[in-house]
């Protein structure tokens, strides 16, 4: 009976990371196969580019639809309805002979990466006291964002040796052997049963053995529970049929912590995003005249500085959790600061303002995680999936914008092919990021105030 409490949530939870960290791989399989995907589908730079705005599009404008989702059907099937859409996308984009064809394919991977991400943060408070989630979430970041490196080495190389149905039938492969792991030993919550347990209608000994545990569980959280029910009188009604969307979303978005952490999340990880997924590469080598191969060991150091800001940043909010925003808020000025220096360097910035730039700029992501912490300690429990997927469309939607902004913007300078670039066009063009640094920051400073009053108002503190 005992042995199901220590080992069941790491099980669970290993598969949950996995799951997302096979998200990323399917996320960012295309970033080091660009030059093989024009070749294989016979396309310019232009349609080539199409590929991650239009993941990114997906993936942010199915946030709030599958967080509503997610608080109906739980997480376990949304992690692998999650894995499903994407098996059948990369089988497709191995198969298919057609560019628009590929772009389907690209937008089953982006719908199910966009199930998977915030259903792993849903599971983890049903499995972690409150005090481990702070850390176990980064490290689930961390995990996650690690697919990223399987898929740029890795899958090239297997690309290079298998071709390109090859590569892609083998990835399909890994995301269904995942699935099937998830079908075995994924549940919602201790006592709750498996995907496989509920197909077979038999419950094993691991889940009955849960039960001790769920119950010794539902006892602890309801003395630790999120915003109660009672205190939010707006939100009362979660559960009356016929509440539009639109009606739900107001109520939720009347509470203002949940509105600061949507621009915690906002304001932290976009300028990482846009630097890592398209125009880090193009600035080092087209503006700052770096080879490719300084530009890729230069681009290695952010992996190093992510991981080693996730794993303090964990037990660093957990511990001072009255702080934890103004962690993600210096974090957040201390990018935009080093970033506009950059900018406005009358000449090419010394190095050593490029290394600092390069160790400052990946803090945004993990920083970036504290936003789910604090959606998680004021939005209501059955509301949780809602509110998650909302906190996460705030950094997705602003990369995506300042992504096509920089494009535009290089554009307009007559700057927007390699042959063209310069350092001035790039300085120009990264300067779109400013207004979205001063929005963000000063949003948070007026949402925590305004949640510092509504706690004090209901007589609520943090946990
Ligand atoms: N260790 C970095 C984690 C970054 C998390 C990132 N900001 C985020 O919100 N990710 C969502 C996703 O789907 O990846």
């Amino acid at each position: 009976m005992r042995a199901a409490r220590p080992i069941l949530p790491w099980v669970v939870w290993g598969i949950a990371a996995l799951s997302y960290a096979v998200a990323i791989i399917n996320r960012s399989s295309l970033s080091a196969l660009g030059p093989a995907a024009q070749e294989h589908f016979g396309i310019d730079a232009t349609t080539l580019a199409a590929f991650p705005v239009i993941q990114l599009v997906v993936y942010a404008g199915l946030q709030i639809p599958v967080g509503v989702l997610l608080d109906r059907i739980g997480a376990r099937a949304m992690i692998l309805i999650g894995g499903a859409l994407m098996i059948a996308g990369q089988a497709a984009m191995a198969t298919v002979p057609e560019v628009s064809l590929a772009i389907v394919a690209r937008v089953l991977v982006g719908a199910g990466d966009a199930c998977t991400f915030i259903s792993v943060m849903r599971m983890l408070p049903e499995w972690f006291s409150l005090r481990q989630l702070p850390t176990i979430s980064q490290v689930t970041g961390l995990i996650g964002q690690s697919g990223q490196l399987v898929s740029v080495v890795p899958l090239a190389v297997l690309v290079g040796g298998a071709g390109w149905m090859g590569g892609f039938l083998g990835l399909a492969a890994v995301g269904l052997l995942v699935v099937i792991l998830g079908v075995v030993v994924l549940r919602d919550a201790p006592g709750e049963g498996t995907l496989l347990e509920r197909i077979t209608g038999r419950r094993g000994r691991v889940t009955e053995n849960a039960r001790s545990f769920a119950d010794s569980r539902t006892a602890a959280l309801s003395a630790v529970q999120p915003p109660a029910t009672e205190m939010i009188p707006v939100i009362s009604e979660v559960r009356v049929r016929g509440l539009g969307f639109w009606n739900r979303a107001r109520r939720l978005l009347r509470l203002p912590g949940v509105r600061l952490a949507y621009w915690v999340h906002f304001a932290s990880p976009f300028a990482a995003n846009v630097f890592l997924l398209l125009w880090g590469t193009p600035f080092l080598v087209g503006g700052l005249g770096l080879d490719e191969a300084a530009a890729r060991a230069l681009l290695s150091l952010t992996v190093v500085s992510s991981m080693v800001a996730s794993v303090v940043l964990g037990p660093l909010s957990s511990r001072f959790i009255e702080r934890r925003v103004w962690f993600n808020l210096g974090i957040t000025v201390a990018i935009a600061v080093v970033w506009t220096a950059v900018i406005v360097w009358p000449a090419t910035p010394p190095l050593a303002l490029v290394l600092v730039l390069l160790l400052i700029l990946p803090l945004g992501g993990p920083a970036s995680m504290i936003a789910f912490e604090v959606a998680r300690s004021h939005t209501p429990r059955s509301y949780a999936g809602f509110g998650t997927g909302l906190v996460n469309t705030g950094g997705f939607t602003a990369s995506l914008l300042v992504i096509l902004l920089i494009g535009l913007v290089l554009d307009v300078q007559g700057a927007g092919s390699p042959e063209d670039y310069s350092l001035h066009a790039f300085q120009v063009a990264f300067a779109v990021q400013i207004p979205f640094w001063v929005l963000g920051i000063v949003m948070i400073v007026v949402e925590q105030r305004r949640t510092k009053r509504w706690m004090e108002d209901n007589g609520r503190t943090l946990r």
